[in-house]
């Protein structure tokens, strides 16, 4: 969590604790049933913080975390029930603000090798690349999945893609009613991730872990991502929501200027001077459209919920974006993929 003045952390406590109940009441897994479910469905986690305190700047320090650290959207733009299920789907909400906790490991060679590993084992005829599914023709037998150069007929269909992206798919017949409108109230948050690298990873020559939280910062949050083995050093940042638009509207040297001067708020001048500056931006990629993940607009979680996991025909559904535990992470991702794997060899 952000620094802050003592009597604004025993409020971040108190209003923590308040989530960490709420979160083991409601839980992760089908928090549209529980009571509470509309009520903190039908407030944004902006007005349900000031219903919890007159403390400013802790209602800003917890919601500007929970929307800039994990939802990427403002704290006005989802609900509290939207905050509570991010929070139980790490176990208590302390855990999201725990470094040790939910950013304690890192893949040797980078999370993509993962799926480069993966991809190799299953080979080329199984892994088509730059193929998207363009159309599925479907009845409850089976499907036909059209790509571009690609068609595969198939007794079952996982659709393993964020639901913001379900509807550039065609269907043949069309999806039915509910998840034409359960589809919609879906989009994805705004990041622009930054890597820089520096000759030397030189915060740890001054006694410094490179991890950096701050509330007020154009870049929220700081990490040392170095590469394992790497005599370099390798800082990522995250600028999200609001503050992406305003960085958007600037050039691509003055946005580097902006985002390099944040960092060195946390660790220094020479974080201004990178031999590597990076962005990615996810919301330009045609095929991903924002970052982290898609969530519901106010009032979608507990109205489509109850259904986002219901197979359509052969058509079944698995992303991390609508995982319980591991929600939003890779972690949700893998239990997604392997519940529904489960199912159709259970069928
Ligand atoms: C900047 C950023 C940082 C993150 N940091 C972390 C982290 O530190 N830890 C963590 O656990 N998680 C992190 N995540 C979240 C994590 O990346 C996701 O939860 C995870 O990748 C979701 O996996 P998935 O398989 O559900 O979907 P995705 O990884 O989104 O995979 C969907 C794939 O389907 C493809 N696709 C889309 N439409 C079609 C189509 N019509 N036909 C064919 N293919 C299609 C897409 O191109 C994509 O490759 C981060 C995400 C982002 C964007």
């Amino acid at each position: 969590m952000c620094p802050a003045a003592e009597d604004v952390q025993a409020e971040i406590e108190r209003i923590q604790t308040v989530l960490d109940d709420l979160a083991a009441e409601i839980g992760a897994t089908e928090s549209w049933t529980h009571p509470k479910a509309r009520e903190l469905d039908t407030i944004s986690f902006h007005h349900w913080l000031r219903e919890q305190s007159d403390n400013e700047e802790a209602c800003r320090n917890i919601g500007i975390f929970i929307a800039g650290g994990m939802l990427t959207k403002p704290a006005h733009a989802f609900s509290a029930l939207q905050a509570v299920l991010m929070a139980a789907s790490a176990g208590p909400f302390s855990n999201l603000v725990d470094d040790t906790f939910i950013l304690d490991r890192r893949v040797v060679g980078g999370m993509q090798s993962v799926s480069r590993t993966m991809a190799r084992e299953l080979g080329d005829d199984v892994v088509k690349l730059n193929e998207p599914v363009r159309f599925i023709t479907w009845n409850d037998e089976g499907a036909t999945v059209k790509s571009d150069g690609l068609e595969v007929t198939a007794k079952d269909v996982i659709l393993a893609v964020p639901p913001n992206l379900y509807s550039r798919i065609s269907y043949e017949p069309p999806m039915p009613r509910l998840q034409h409108q359960m589809h919609q109230h879906t989009s994805l948050g705004l990041v622009i991730k930054v890597h820089a690298v520096y000759e030397t990873p030189f915060w740890r020559e001054e006694g410094l872990s490179g991890t950096g939280f701050g509330a007020e910062e154009l870049c929220q949050e700081v990490y040392d991502n170095t590469n394992h083995n790497d005599e370099r050093g390798t800082l990522v940042s995250f600028v999200t929501d609001e503050k992406a638009d305003e960085m958007f509207r600037l050039s691509t040297e003055d946005r580097k200027a902006r985002i390099l001067e944040s960092i060195s708020h946390y660790l220094g001048e020479k974080a201004l001077e990178p031999v590597v500056y990076y962005e990615s931006d996810f919301a330009s990629e045609e095929w991903t459209r924002g970052a982290y993940a898609a969530r519901y607009d106010l009032g979608g979680l507990h109205r489509y919920g109850p259904y986002q996991h219901d197979p359509v025909g052969p058509m079944r559904f698995a992303c991390s974006d609508i995982a319980a535990e591991g929600y939003q992470h890779v972690d949700g991702a893998v239990r997604m993929g392997a519940r529904v794997a489960e199912q159709i060899l259970e069928r």
